[in-house]
């Protein structure tokens, strides 16, 4: 075990106890365990042990009591660990995500009980965040809230830059972009403007001059990741693109991903379609929803904010959303190519259920031989810079490759 104030962050002390016991209900039945539906009825002994071990002991749980809560914790989490990974995901069902994060809570709150370093409780937490479904109005957001406080998160980046030559075949050149081709830019449009020749008619744009007063955009490197979020665990696509046979994801805390995949580029990890903006709420004060969301039908409550954080030569081969989107560029440059649905037929999508919505065919290498009416369908393009915000309308077929360290946010909304 690592010294306090070591390497994985300092153990617990009673002031950060009493911080985290103040997260909770004061009585037991406060702590209600409630889930959203029915799981099996060895379940809830389960949880109620574990609740009558955190409420047992005066105060805080000695080491016994922390050891049990801790074992307990993992029984519920591999339990449910299993109703999580059978079927679709859209089929788990809610309950079973909130046991597991209850299970995670109770490991997360014997380890800092038993006074172990905090990255494995914030580990837990994030674990219970990611594949869980919220229990005790989002205990687990506000305890690592709590923890992260006390950990410093802010290891630098690892001494990339004095490290082995990078041996990285020279990536492709930066496209030109044809005058023919290129998306329209407007600056700071009136929504009436936008909703009248964007939105109404779909057509896509490159917005600029709407997100230059984010902080996100002054306060954003990779750097300040490290620092905010060092320590969090998100999960991270590994291989060129999705459509590779060789491509994995993989759970791995965000400076671990800035070491290997950002600041080390060797291979490709890309931070990709993630809700990061829940996960840790203090980054979504940096940015704001688009005024234009306004002109949708869908509440605000609705949208779905992803972050997309990767080196060069990240790759989302061509593909289509159900929602509209505002794909909003933080830093470094991306090559967006869009196609419009009227084309899908030349397009190729994959025939499989699930990448029915991804074309088969690789917009900057395609072989004609198998995809010769690719040849008919056109595109239009831009290298969307920092600052600039593209709006890719419902289903509209796009393209998108990092040219740098690139940070996007993307909002699809209704
Ligand atoms: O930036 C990317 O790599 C892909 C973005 C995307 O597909 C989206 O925002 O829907
Ligand atoms: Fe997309």
């Amino acid at each position: 075990m690592a010294a306090p104030g070591g390497a994985e962050g300092p153990a617990a002390g009673p002031a950060l106890w009493a911080e985290v016991r103040a997260l909770l209900p004061d009585a037991e039945e406060g702590l209600t365990l409630a889930l959203s539906g029915e799981v099996e009825d060895c379940v809830l002994p389960l949880l109620r042990r574990a609740r009558g071990l955190l409420y047992g002991a005066a105060g805080r749980p000695g080491r016994p009591e922390a050891d049990a809560m801790r074992r307990l914790g993992d029984v519920l989490c591999d339990y449910s660990w299993e109703k999580l990974n059978v079927g679709p995901w859209r089929e788990v069902s809610k309950a079973w995500r909130q046991v597991y994060s209850y299970g995670c809570l109770f490991g997360a709150l014997a380890e800092v009980a038993a006074g172990r370093p905090l990255a494995s409780a914030v580990r837990l937490c994030d674990m219970g965040l990611l594949m869980g479904a919220c229990v005790l109005d989002n205990v687990l957001a506000r305890l690592v809230g709590v923890l992260q406080a006390h950990l410093p998160c802010g290891k630098r980046r690892a001494a990339a830059e004095g490290s082995a030559k990078r041996v990285r075949i020279d990536p492709p050149p930066v496209p030109a972009v044809q005058p023919e081709e290129a998306l329209p830019h407007l600056h700071c449009p009136s929504l009436e403007h936008f909703r009248d020749n964007y939105l109404i008619p779909q057509k896509p744009v490159v917005l600029e001059g709407i997100i230059d007063h984010w902080p996100c955009m002054k306060k954003w490197s990779v750097d300040y990741f490290c620092q905010v979020a060092g320590c969090r665990t998100v999960p991270v696509e590994l291989g060129t693109r999705y459509t590779d046979e060789e491509w994995s994801q993989k759970l791995m805390t965000v400076s671990d991903f800035i070491n290997q995949y950002i600041a080390n580029e060797n291979s490709v990890g890309y931070l990709a379609q993630h809700q990061l903006f829940d996960q840790i709420p203090e980054l979504k004060e940096d940015i704001s929803i688009p005024d234009y969301c306004c002109l949708g039908e869908g509440e605000e409550d609705d949208i779905t904010i992803n972050a997309w954080f990767g080196p060069e030569g990240t790759i989302s081969p061509l593909h289509q959303d159900p929602q509209q989107n505002f794909l909003a560029q933080v830093f470094g440059r991306k090559y967006i190519r869009l196609y419009s649905p009227e084309d899908s037929e030349n397009l190729y999508p994959h025939e499989s259920q699930i990448l029915h919505n991804t074309s088969q065919v690789d917009v900057e290498d395609p072989d004609l031989v198998k995809f010769p009416n690719f040849r008919k369908a056109v595109f239009q393009s831009c290298i969307l810079m920092p600052g600039q915000v593209l709006f890719i309308p419902v289903k509209y077929w796009h393209y998108v490759r990092s040219l740098d360290i690139s940070f996007s946010v993307s909002f699809w909304w209704s």
